[in-house]
């Protein structure tokens, strides 16, 4: 099973030293090792940390994108705030 995050746990890890994590479509990615090599930049990764980017990705990539890089960068899924 593949680990769970929070919206506020994910926007914890919002920079290269603590991950880079961002959003697709409810899975998370990490994006730490991978920020130097992104052929759109390192800046504009840099920006999203922490946040859902589906928008911006499927803005400047399709599927193909996540077939070949998703399963080595994902590091989870996403579930709903706890509730108080
Ligand atoms: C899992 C996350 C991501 C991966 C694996 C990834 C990968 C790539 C790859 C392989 C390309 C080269 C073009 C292509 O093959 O389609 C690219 C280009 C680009 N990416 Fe990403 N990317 C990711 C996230 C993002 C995000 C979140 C943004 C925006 C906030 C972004 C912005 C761009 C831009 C602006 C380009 C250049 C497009 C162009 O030259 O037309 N990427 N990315």
């Amino acid at each position: 099973m593949s680990e769970q995050f929070t919206p506020t746990q994910v926007s914890t890890h919002s920079t290269v030293e603590t991950g880079l994590y961002i959003i697709i479509d409810g899975s998370v990615y990490a994006l730490d090792k991978f920020v130097d090599e992104h052929p759109g930049g390192a800046k504009i990764l840099k920006r999203v940390g922490g946040k859902d980017a589906s928008k911006q990705f499927w803005k400047y990539h399709n599927e193909g994108v996540l077939k070949k890089y998703g399963e080595k960068l994902k590091v989870g899924v996403v579930k709903e705030e706890a509730k108080l």
